[in-house]
């Protein structure tokens, strides 16, 4: 018979709202097959802290020992389908790439098109080999990015940040769930290098007001072009659905770009 415990558990509960919601999504097969066999790859497993996508506060994101080798590294935070990281992961082998996301189909799906775009690149160089190796400069970990960059990634230890299309939580009642808030950009811009760069797109013109008001507001952030002017699009950022289904909606897109002063 189970005797009953006497230790203390205190509850599980998150102290601040999250910018994400929980969906659980079915793998397809080719996600299922990358998940099962390519994440000693790419996937970086962690400890994790109170709900599913949190993390261990004690926990240390360690790039060298991560990729074996010291290189400008560059955190995307809702990589979605992988689509912007895979790309420049691929184009740009002397900079190492973290995509972090918590939607595991997405997750998956940055190994999918990672190995595609290793298996693609090999083929373009004519090389026969079977035996892909992936993209070695590139990972991705499910977790809350907020979290993450909080706890364990080192301060000045990103050459560039990206936010591309970040939940827009439109709803009034929901807003309190946006991502860029005076605490987040606190923690972004002391996660970047001095001279590091973050870039956000939005499609929602109050989340880009939002922004713009949060990220001047920041003293260790400088408009790249001036405050509250927007960047010019950044040509690594690829059009997404998120992006297509916005023109079709009739709302413009605006790009932010910020450097860490
Ligand atoms: C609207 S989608 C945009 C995806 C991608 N950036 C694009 O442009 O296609 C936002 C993504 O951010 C993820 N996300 C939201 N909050 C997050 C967080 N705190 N940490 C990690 N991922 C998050 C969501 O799961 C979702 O995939």
């Amino acid at each position: 018979m189970s005797q009953p415990s006497s230790s203390f558990e205190p509850p599980r509960f998150r102290l601040s709202p999250v910018s994400f919601s929980s969906r659980s999504g079915r793998l397809t097969d080719a996600q299922q097959r990358a998940w099962d066999t390519r994440r000693d790859a790419y996937l970086v497993e962690v400890p994790r802290g109170v709900g599913r996508m949190s993390l261990d506060t004690s926990w240390r994101f360690d790039a060298e020992r991560v990729y074996g080798r010291v290189a400008p590294l560059v955190l995307e935070i809702g990589s979605g389908q992988g689509d912007a990281i895979v790309a420049a992961a691929g184009r740009d082998p002397q900079r190492d790439y973290l995509a972090v996301e918590v939607y595991k189909p997405g997750v998956a799906q940055v190994m999918v098109r990672a190995d595609r775009a290793a298996a693609e690149a090999a083929a373009g160089r004519g090389a026969v080999d079977d035996d892909v190796a992936g993209l070695p400069n590139l990972r991705v970990v499910q977790v809350n990015a907020a979290e993450l960059l909080e706890t364990a990634v080192p301060a000045g230890s990103l050459d560039e940040l990206w936010t591309f299309f970040p939940d827009p939580w439109h709803k009034s009642r929901h807003k309190k769930r946006r991502l860029v808030t005076p605490k987040f950009a606190a923690t972004a811009a002391r996660a970047l290098r001095p001279g590091g760069t973050w870039r956000l797109a939005t499609d929602w013109a109050d989340y880009a007001g939002q922004m713009f008001d949060v990220l001047d507001a920041e003293p260790a952030l400088a408009g790249a072009h001036g405050p509250r002017t927007a960047a010019p699009r950044f040509e690594g950022r690829i059009v997404t659905g998120f992006e297509r289904k916005a023109h079709r909606a009739g709302r413009e897109i605006t790009d932010l770009t910020y450097t860490r002063v």
